[in-house]
């Protein structure tokens, strides 16, 4: 059986990150100004850190100001507020990522409406989130990992989505939602699946471009595959591999890669496929809130 292409997310990712050093240099150069990101962590959760190191090095080599804000898991809604609302008003931030999840006691949409929309990086403001389902894509602020799984798409599929027809495996405000908004505006026609969904294995055997991103480690099957359909795997899940050795973990996707390698024309791996992608477009993201916070206009068309 014919062997799915292998989606190198790293090394697109890499090129995008280049591409933006390259803008935010320019941007430097003819307005004195560097794109500011702040990053704030509530509490001490590991993998979170994880991401974090990753957000700041990166940010670091696109030539941006960075700031990382640790506070503790006992700290107060009302400190955190006050945080978001000073970072609101301090003009070297131009982007405010807050990382989900927040400790049960801080009400989480609470804390993504006080963030103004144009330095709402993430895009999860519900104002980014009307501008994108309207198609307002010169004013919205886009969700990184859909944005980046889309980028994945075009680069694969040399722009050809239009038509194609594409499941999205997940409903949640963070990928499942935004993502299918993206396809729609690319013209596919667009199945969301969910926990509810009938017969699952049928809705995505249909599928020309699948989006897995709910969160189950290994549950899309190779066979639920449509020959020679595109796979992007939104799942980052670590699980334990006592083939390792004692107490050893991996990290795995939603889709059973081995299995799914054999029916699929192309797929991302994990790790190595959307997960550097969705720092890149934060970057990508943080210039764009830059320059039009700037009053300039667009150039970061990346997709
Ligand atoms: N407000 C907010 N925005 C987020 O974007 C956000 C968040 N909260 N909370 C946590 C999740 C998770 N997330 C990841 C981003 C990159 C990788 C990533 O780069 N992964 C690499 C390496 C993974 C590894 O080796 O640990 C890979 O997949 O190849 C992973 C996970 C962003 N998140």
């Amino acid at each position: 059986m014919s062997q799915a292409r292998i989606i190198d997310g790293k090394a697109i990712a890499i090129s995008v990150r280049d591409e933006i050093a390259t803008r935010a240099a320019a941007l430097l150069k003819t307005s004195g100004v560097r794109p500011g990101l702040a990053v704030v962590l509530v509490g001490e959760d590991a993998a979170s850190q994880v991401y974090v190191r990753n957000k700041e090095a990166t940010a670091e080599a696109c030539g941006f100001h960075s700031v990382k804000h640790t506070l503790t898991a006992d700290t107060s809604e009302f400190d955190l507020l006050a945080l978001v609302n000073s970072l609101n008003e301090d003009p070297e931030i131009h982007g405010i990522l807050v990382q989900l999840p927040l400790p049960a006691h801080i009400e989480e949409s609470k804390v993504l409406r006080l963030i103004r929309p144009e330095k709402d990086v993430d895009g999860f403001h519900p104002i980014n989130v009307g501008l994108l389902t309207c198609g307002e894509m010169n004013t919205a602020l886009v969700p990184c990992t859909p944005a980046g799984s889309i980028v994945l798409l075009k680069r694969t599929l040399d722009n050809a989505l239009s038509g194609k027809s594409a499941v999205v495996i997940g409903r949640s405000n963070i990928v499942g939602k935004p993502m299918a908004s993206l396809l729609l505006q690319e013209s596919c026609t667009v199945t969301i699946a969910h926990s509810r969904t009938q017969d699952l294995p049928s809705v995505v055997r249909a599928a020309d471009i699948v989006i897995a991103a709910v969160g189950r480690h290994e549950m899309v099957r190779g066979n639920w595959i449509k020959p020679g359909a595109t796979v992007i795997d939104v799942g980052i899940n670590r699980i334990s591999a006592p083939e390792r050795g004692e107490g050893k973990t991996r990290l795995v996707g939603d889709v059973a890669f081995q299995e799914a390698v054999g029916h699929a024309g192309a797929i991302t791996p994990v790790p190595g496929g959307v997960g550097p992608m969705t720092i890149a477009m934060l970057m990508a993201n943080t210039l764009t809130a830059a320059r039009r916070q700037l009053g300039l206009t667009e150039d970061t068309a990346l997709f």
